[in-house]
């Protein structure tokens, strides 16, 4: 496992579970929690950096690995089947390593328009956009189709989820989400 904020030049991280600004309404995360991923997957990122870059965008990352504890938390303030995996039924490919939750910011880091905000349990949050705006289906293509290009797949319920198409390879991780030095 790595963290993207060190191997991926460019991308920006902001984690929301370590921020009450996600669908549990509450810190989840230590402060301190990094980013972290599969080697494979932070080289499908560096990829997707790459041809957002060349159309004057790039990515943030509001979740990638997240541990099975941190899964439970979740389902216990939120248990909705439709945009979250039930603990009991197998575990979520962010705990794999496998799975990111992203958004597009400009190349100042700003963040775009999208079809909702994270963890949005809403209609607004299905990967097929709904709405009128031209800009946020023009962007939720490009993010999709660089996705798609580099080896992720997404899922209906939320356009910001992306796991690695070739999830049959891994398994679930335990690890730190601090960096405690060792
Ligand atoms: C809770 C939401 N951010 C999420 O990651 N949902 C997916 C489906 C999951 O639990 O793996
Ligand atoms: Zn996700």
């Amino acid at each position: 496992m790595v963290d993207i904020a060190k191997v991926c030049p460019g991308i920006v991280v902001e984690m929301r579970y370590a921020t009450d600004r996600n669908a549990a309404h509450a810190v989840i995360y230590p402060l301190r929690a990094r980013a972290l991923v599969r080697k494979s997957v932070a080289k499908r990122l560096r990829q997707v950096q790459s041809e957002l870059n060349k159309v004057g965008l790039g990515l943030k990352i509001w979740d990638a690995y997240r541990p099975a504890w941190a899964q439970d938390a979740l389902w216990k303030a939120v248990p909705d089947p439709e945009h979250l995996v039930d603990p009991a039924r197998g575990g979520s490919y962010h705990t794999w390593g496998i799975a990111v939750d992203v958004t597009l910011v400009d190349l100042q880091g700003r963040e775009q328009r999208m079809p909702s905000d994270f963890d949005d349990f809403t209609p607004a949050a299905k990967a097929e956009y709904a709405g009128t705006d031209g800009g946020v289906a023009a962007r939720l293509r490009v993010l999709r189709t660089a996705m798609f290009n580099a080896g992720f797949a997404a899922i209906h319920d939320e356009w910001w989820h992306f796991s690695a198409q070739d999830a049959y390879l891994f398994a679930p991780v335990d690890m730190a989400l601090e960096d405690n030095g060792n």
